[in-house]
C-alpha cells in the first residue's frame, strides 16, 4: 500500500520545518476565516441569526410560528392586470389578464395569540403565480413609511420598544433614547402615529415601502414603489378595541367581509424620478410622482393557517419574476436573510394551532 505522506529525503530539516509552517499557516488562515464568517470570533456581530434570536428574546418562542407577523390567516384569489404597467415591466404579471394568488393577512410582532387591537401593524403578503412558473412574492404593511433604515436600527428598535419585565410596558426612557439617536426614526414616527386607522383589514391600504426596479422589454429601468389601495370605503376605527368584541375581532371582520363579497385592492405603482432615494424606506417620494393603476387584487376565500399552503411559505420580498428587480435598499437583503432563518426554525418545529382556526374561517 502507498504511504499516506511521503517526505522528500533530500530536504534539509530547516526546509522541511518551513514547508510545514507554510501548510500550518494556510490551514490556520482558512479556519480563522471560516470562524469569522460564522460570527464565532465576535458573538455580538449582527447576523440574520442574532436578529431572530432578538425576536425570540423579546417575544418568546412559539414553536411553529413566524418569529414576526406570527398571528395571521391565509387567503386565495386572483390578480386581474389591466395592462397599464406592461410598458414599464416585461413581467407576465402585467400582461392583461388574470393570474392566481395565494396570501396571508397578519399582525406585526411575534405573538401568535395576541388580542386584536386597532393600532397593531396590519399586513398583507401576496404570492402572484405566473403561467410560466415564475412567482412574485411581496409582503406589505399598513404604515406609510418604515420606522428604520437598515437592519442594525431594526434590531436596536426591537430592544428599545420591548416591554419592560417589571411593568409589562415599553420603557419610555429607552424609546426616547432610541429616537434621539436616530433622526430618520424621529422623522418617520409622526407619519406613522398620525396615519388614519381603519375599521378592519379590508379597508386599509398596504404599502410595499421598499423601492424596486421595473425592467421594460428593452431593459429600461424604472424605480417603483407599490401600494395596495382598498376599493372598500374607509371606515374609521374606534381608538381602542370595543370591549364587547372577541380577541380575534379584526380577523373575524375580514372573514365575514370576504364571505359577503370578494374584497378588492388596486395595485398602485408610484414611479420614482432621478434623485429620488431608493435606499431609504423611512421617507416617501414627493406627492407629484406619476402613479399607475396596474390592476386589481381580489381576495375570494379566507383559509386558516391549518389548511393553507401559505403557512409554510416564506414571503421573501426578493423572490421576483423577470421584469422586477431589487433596488439598493439595504432592508431587502436583510429581510431575505432573516425571513429565511425564521422560516427554517419554524419549519423544523411541531405546529401548534393558530389563534384563528378553521372553525372561524370555515376552511
Ligand atoms: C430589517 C427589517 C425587517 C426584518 C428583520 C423583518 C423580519 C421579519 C420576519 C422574521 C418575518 C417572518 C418571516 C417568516 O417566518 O416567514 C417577517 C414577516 C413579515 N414582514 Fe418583515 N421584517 C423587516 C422589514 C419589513 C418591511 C419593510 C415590511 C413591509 C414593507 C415587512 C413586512 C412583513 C410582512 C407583511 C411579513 C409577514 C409575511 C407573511 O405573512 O408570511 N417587513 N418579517
Amino acid at each position: 500500500m502507498k504511504p499516506f505522506l511521503t517526505i522528500d529525503p533530500t530536504l534539509t530539516r530547516p526546509a522541511l520545518l518551513l514547508r510545514l509552517a507554510v501548510i500550518g499557516l494556510i490551514l490556520g488562515g482558512a479556519v480563522t476565516l471560516f470562524a469569522w464568517r460564522a460570527g464565532w470570533l465576535n458573538p455580538h456581530t449582527l447576523t440574520q441569526k442574532t436578529v431572530i434570536d432578538t425576536f425570540e428574546k423579546v417575544d418568546g418562542v412559539f414553536p411553529g410560528f413566524r418569529r414576526n407577523h406570527a398571528k395571521g390567516v391565509c387567503f386565495r384569489g386572483y390578480f386581474e392586470s389591466n395592462g397599464n404597467a406592461a410598458a414599464l415591466s416585461r413581467s407576465g404579471v402585467f400582461l392583461p389578464g388574470r393570474i392566481p394568488v395565494l396570501g396571508r393577512f397578519s399582525f406585526g410582532g411575534g405573538l401568535p395569540y395576541v388580542a386584536d387591537a386597532p393600532a397593531t401593524v396590519r399586513a398583507l403578503a401576496v404570492q402572484f403565480q405566473l403561467p410560466n412558473g415564475e412567482e412574485w412574492r411581496t409582503a406589505m404593511i399598513n404604515l406609510p413609511v418604515f420606522p428604520v433604515q437598515n437592519v442594525q436600527q431594526f434590531a436596536e428598535q426591537l430592544v428599545a420598544f420591548a416591554p419592560d419585565p417589571a411593568t409589562g410596558k415599553p420603557d419610555p426612557a429607552k424609546i426616547q433614547a432610541f429616537v434621539a439617536a436616530h433622526p430618520a426614526t424621529a422623522r418617520a414616527l409622526p407619519l406613522i402615529q398620525q396615519r388614519p386607522i381603519s375599521s378592519g383589514f379590508a379597508d386599509t391600504p398596504y404599502y410595499g415601502l421598499n423601492a424596486f426596479t421595473f425592467l421594460g422589454k428593452d431593459g429600461k429601468p424604472t424605480p417603483v414603489r407599490w401600494t395596495m389601495v382598498p376599493e372598500q370605503p374607509f371606515q374609521p376605527s374606534p381608538a381602542t378595541a370595543p370591549a364587547t368584541l372577541d380577541k380575534n375581532y379584526l380577523f373575524d371582520g375580514l372573514i365575514a367581509a370576504v364571505r359577503a363579497a370578494p374584497q378588492k385592492w388596486r395595485l398602485i405603482l408610484t414611479l420614482g424620478q432621478p434623485g429620488d432615494p431608493t435606499n431609504d424606506a423611512t421617507i416617501t417620494w414627493p406627492d407629484d410622482r406619476p402613479k399607475i393603476d396596474a390592476g386589481t387584487l381580489v381576495v375570494e376565500q379566507i383559509e386558516s393557517e391549518a389548511v393553507s399552503p401559505a403557512r409554510d411559505m416564506n414571503f421573501d420580498p426578493t423572490i421576483l419574476p423577470d421584469g422586477i428587480a431589487v433596488s439598493d435598499d439595504p432592508l431587502l437583503s436583510a429581510r431575505s436573510a432573516t425571513y429565511s432563518v425564521s422560516f427554517t426554525r419554524r419549519e423544523g418545529e411541531r405546529k401548534e394551532p393558530s389563534a384563528v382556526t378553521t372553525a372561524e374561517t370555515g376552511k
